[in-house]
């Protein structure tokens, strides 16, 4: 196993990595350190689920497993890169492209009824949504700017929209029937196995059997009525057309892979109800499932002029839209994995509460978030924004997180224990021993879900929380609601550690609606604090503040130290980027900021050198940060734009800032003397360089693939300057 792995992922960070990791290979090597990689991307996964398909050399090995073993050792050092997390549309247009390429992989079967076709499927179905982070995450997660960043953005602030006061943009969240509303949860005193049943007039169906937790789990169990969501969307529908806004949904359909994209159908269907009312039969005999989406609805009735006509009277009926692109027509409804509420909220927040309408104009939004968990925190950010007029990223504190995350933490880990309920009845959760431990009474479609969180890594959290506060001296918020069920059970957990540690005064506990407020008013005066909160919400702050902070979450450092002592390095916590993948495909422009990887190698680094007692590896980590501080000093970020420096012209950039860095010490006399000379030729090689980078850039460019791209087409876009590529090998 190497000293170090670097995820190999897809979309927009894979082509950076075309560029970058031959680089960080080339200096890690003169410090004896060995960077491998491991293939975690969408194609690399679904080739890796169908050997039999495959031909022997076109397999693939399950690196993901092996992964997911590493991050249980404490020798696992894991740089992991944002990878795509699949919705069905995506994970069809992935099989459909290796399939091209000659892979004899079976198609994705919508409707599978043989035992073959449900293997298959269940196989794909393994593939879908964020299959990858929840099996790597093995321990808390602490997300913050790095100091050199925060500073950097404070010098240089970003552009933010104007709030005013009368904008009509607004979050819509039901206020019963929804998930928030029905939640119940239990701490376990000692370790159980549960089973989980419907029972109707009929009798006992068994939706999940053995499901073992050990002692001191917190177990929750809760429901989403399908009968009060639907009248909830309605209602939004109609209220969003009498507001004048457009009207927008938001969801995390990738990481709450069985829940959000059954929520987003309904509203599929609620927009289209007239054609639903009118056409159903002849839309369900041509497969169209609203769970996929708009586009894929489109595309399969396409031909049916009377559809396509009721569609459009419909559409016309309707308040406008929320765009995802509206030169190509495509809606908030299209796909479901197109609008994803951690990046979506904050980009509309950041614009002073504008969307996109379908007539390529900026407009106020109706934000449909239908459970009501954490809609509160996007709430009440825009009241405040509304009230104090936009956030200035030049005076303006930071949010810190840190996060309960290990081992599928809360909601994140709850796709295996979520149903959607064929038939009116009662959902038991039975311990062996007979104890009821939740009951929700349900009618057919509603959505039933269980989430747990152990108490080790819970523990855990509170002592990284307790660690964290100590090393920043800041304001320190839980943001736990202590009239939630799940909650109140958290804060049972939380409150004794303080005190036993004696810490308790540097803490508070709010509601999240309230610590949104007590935030966004500490970082207004220039202050920092500390967000010490469950799965999703560091899900969602860690792309909240730092889209306002400093424009991107890219740049975040984003550090998981794993529960048996290893370390996972994440890469920001933005995700892949599909818009920068085209501008490269169209232009030979990317335009992706590598800033988030520079600061994850030099931790990883940092990590190798305490964990190995690498010197070396110490040495090269320090001088990572100092060719992250001079790319951010000296402006060598890459541009939107094409025909200006981008990505490949900030790794040329930070390569020759590391051997100048590494060069100039004297802690390590060998390591000095082996990089003189390329920092020298990296210098002098300066305008050839920059020349051949620029040169490429305007016209098209072909990678051979999308979700599986040809190495050494990618290779030769994204290493287009032989000088650099003589110095690097
Ligand atoms: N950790 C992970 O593995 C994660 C994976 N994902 C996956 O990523 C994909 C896209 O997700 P999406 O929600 O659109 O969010 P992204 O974070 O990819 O993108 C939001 C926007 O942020 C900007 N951005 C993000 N990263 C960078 C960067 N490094 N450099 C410059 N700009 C950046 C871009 O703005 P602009 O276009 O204006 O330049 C981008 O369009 C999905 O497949 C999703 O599943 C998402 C989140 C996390
Ligand atoms: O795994 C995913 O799909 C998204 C993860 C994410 O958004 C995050 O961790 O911030
Ligand atoms: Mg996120």
């Amino acid at each position: 196993m190497s000293d170090i792995i670097y995820t190999k992922v897809d979309e927009a960070p894979e082509l950076a990595s075309a560029s970058f990791l031959p680089v960080i290979q080339k200096f890690a090597a003169a410090a004896g350190v060995s960077v491998g990689t491991k293939d975690i991307s969408l194609a690399g996964r679904i080739l890796a689920a169908f050997p039999a398909h495959l031909t022997e050399q076109q397999r693939q090995t399950d690196d993901l497993a092996e992964l997911g073993q590493l991050v249980k050792t404490p020798d696992a050092n894991v740089i992991k890169l944002p990878n795509i997390s699949a919705s069905v549309p995506q994970l069809v247009a992935a099989v459909k492209e290796l399939q091209s390429q000659g892979y004899a992989l079976p198609d994705y079967p919508d409707a599978p009824k043989t035992d073959a076709e449900k293997e298959v499927r269940a196989k794909y179905d393994g593939l879908k949504g964020s299959a990858v982070n929840p099996v790597l995450r093995e321990g808390n997660s602490d997300r913050r700017a790095a100091k050199a960043v925060k500073s950097f953005a404070q010098k240089n602030p970003h552009r933010m929209g104007d709030w005013s006061a009368d904008s009509k943009t607004k979050v819509s969240a039901m206020s019963g029937g929804d998930f928030f509303s029905n939640e119940t949860s239990v701490t376990l005193k000692d370790a159980a196995t549960a089973k989980i049943v419907l029972v109707t007039d009929a009798g006992e169906t068994v939706l999940k059997d053995a499901v073992s937790y050990p002692a001191g789990t917190v177990v929750d169990a809760t429901f989403m009525s399908a009968a009060a969501l639907q009248s909830f969307l309605a209602e939004q529908i109609e209220a969003t057309k009498a507001e004048g806004t457009l009207f927008s949904l938001h969801m995390k359909a990738t990481m709450m892979k069985v829940s959000d994209p059954i929520i987003f159908g309904h509203a599929v269907k609620a927009f289209l109800a007239p054609v639903f009312d009118k056409h159903g039969d002849t839309m369900a005999a041509r497969g169209v499932n609203p769970n996929s989406g708009l586009g894929d609805l489109l595309a399969r009735v396409k031909d049916d002029a009377a559809i396509m006509s009721d569609i459009e009277a419909c559409m016309a009926a309707r308040p406008p839209m929320y765009m995802v692109d509206s030169d190509k027509g495509i809606t908030n409804l299209h796909v479901s994995s197109d609008v994803i509420i951690d990046a979506s909220m904050p980009a509309l927040i950041r614009a002073g509460g504008k969307g996109w309408g379908p007539d390529n104009k900026e407009h106020d939004a109706n934000c449909v978030i239908p459970d009501n968990s954490y809609a509160p925190i996007y709430d009440e950010s825009i009241k405040f924004f509304k009230e104090n007029g936009k956030l200035n990223p030049a005076t303006a504190g930071t949010v810190q997180n840190v996060g309960l995350m290990a081992q599928k933490a809360e909601e994140y880990g709850s796709h295996p224990t979520t149903f959607e309920i064929e038939e009116a009845g009662a959902v038991r959760m039975i311990l062996e021993d007979g104890t009821i431990l939740h009951e929700h009474k349900v009618e057919a479609g509603d959505i039933w879900r269980s989430a747990s969180a152990r108490m080790a890594p819970i523990q855990d959290w509170v002592n990284l929380a307790i660690d964290r506060q100590k090393a920043e001296g800041c304001s320190a918020i839980f943001w736990l609601d202590a009239e939630r069920a799940h909650d109140a059970e958290l804060i049972a957990y939380v409150k004794p550690i303080l005190e036993a540690k004696g810490v308790a005064d540097k803490f508070e506990i709010m509601a999240p609606r309230e610590a949104t407020r007590a935030s966004l008013e500490i970082i207004t005066a220039g202050q920092n604090t500390i967000a010490i909160t469950g799965n999703v919400l560091r899900d969602y702050l860690t792309d909240l503040f730092p889209i306002l902070e400093l424009a991107t979450s890219a740049k975040m450092l984003s550090i998981v130290k794993l529960m048996n002592g290893g370390g996972l390095f994440e890469t920001g916590a933005g995700g892949s980027a599909p818009k920068h993948v085209q501008q490269l495909q169209e232009e030979n422009h990317l335009r992706w900021d590598s800033l988030g990887e520079f600061c994850a190698l030099g931790e990883s680094l940092q990590f190798l050198a305490d964990a190995k007692g690498n010197e070396k590896a110490r040495v090269l980590g320090q001088a990572v940060d100092s060719a992250t501080q001079g790319i951010l000093d000296h402006g060598h970020s890459p541009s939107r734009k094409v025909g200006e420096p981008d990505n490949r012209n900030s790794h040329y950039w930070f390569a020759r800032y590391w051997a100048e860095a590494l060069a100039a010490q004297n802690s390590d006399a060998e390591l000095a003397a082996h990089f003189a000379p390329i920092a020298t030729a990296l210098a002098d090689g300066e305008d050839a360089i920059l020349s051949e980078l620029a040169e490429v850039q305007g016209p098209a460019v072909d990678l051979g693939g999308y979700f599986h791209t040809d190495a050494t087409k990618t290779s030769a876009v994204m290493r287009p300057s032989k000088t650099l590529n003589a110095i690097i090998g």
